[in-house]
């Protein structure tokens, strides 16, 4: 079997003395999209920054082809191709569009024409400044930025938050595109389960701080049972776009 992308081992992972992500086990191959999903608290944050090494470790491993990443630092990381797209979007608000696209760390190749080709938005407001754009120009500038960098692996945090769930629909396929063209691993969190499942393979589910093993996207979008168990210990569950369907009287 050829070595996935990413691969997340007995991974414990918290802040002080507390672990708030225990055992969990992860693995992202070459273009694919997988999602991490799980309700608010579950730990899906901590698993994202614990793999970038933005989060004490204190068991488990992670590697990136094949390579422990263990004792390095978020720079070194980004360095082997891990772009991070953190939920506050990262973005710096005295700075241009452009100006945020010739930003890379030392040594780094980035590519604003990446950008520019898969968020053909982006030409338009090379000039402005992040803090005068809207919440979904910020997000594909964030977005485009870690495609600037031409990452191996991708790593997304509610790319959804504070935006409407129209722009998601937009962003969320760009995803699943890029990823196809360009064989880069994508690990997303995303609550808007429903829009993450259609442009993903797999997904795992966490609650608790406690993994699950791999569900294909497919058979979790024909099945919720198992996304209900998750999210709300077995109360009913339905995602918001088919509780819309349900009410206009489309779903039985
Ligand atoms: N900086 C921190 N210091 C201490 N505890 C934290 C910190 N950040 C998160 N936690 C705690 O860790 C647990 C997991 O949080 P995390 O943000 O990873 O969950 P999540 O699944 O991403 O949730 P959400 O969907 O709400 O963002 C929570 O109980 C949270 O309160």
């Amino acid at each position: 079997m050829t070595e996935p992308v990413l691969r997340i081992k007995g991974l414990t992972a918290g802040y002080g003395s507390v672990d708030v992500v225990r055992d969990v086990h992860l693995e992202v191959g070459k273009g694919e999209v997988v999602a991490l999903l799980g309700p608010n608290g579950a730990g899906k944050t901590t698993t994202l920054r614990a793999l970038s090494g933005l989060v004490k470790v204190s068991a488990g491993s992670v590697s990136m082809d094949g390579q422990d990443l263990t004792g390095l630092t978020p720079a070194a990381r980004a360095r082997r191709a891990i772009a991070h797209v953190p939920d506050d979007r990262g973005l710096f608000r005295g700075l241009t569009v452009a100006e945020h696209l010739r930003l890379g760390p030392r040594g780094e190749r980035i590519d604003p024409d990446m950008a520019y080709q898969y968020f053909p938005a982006l030409p338009a407001i090379a000039d402005r400044r992040a803090g005068v754009l809207s919440g979904g120009e910020q997000q594909m500038l964030a977005v485009g930025r870690a495609l600037a960098r031409r990452p191996s692996l991708l790593v997304l945090d509610e790319l959804s938050l504070g935006l409407a769930p129209v722009i998601v629909e937009q962003l969320l396929p760009v995803i699943r595109t890029y990823a196809d063209e360009s064989g880069c691993a994508v690990l997303m969190v995303e609550q808007h389960v429903h829009l993450a499942l259609e442009i993903s393979d797999r997904a795992y589910l966490m609650a608790h701080g406690a993994g699950s093993d791999s569900h294909d996207a497919a058979v979790l979008r024909r099945d919720r049972s198992v996304i209900q168990a998750s999210y709300l210990g077995g109360q009913e569950w339905t995602p918001t776009a088919d509780r819309e369907k349900e009410r206009d009287g489309e779903l039985q």
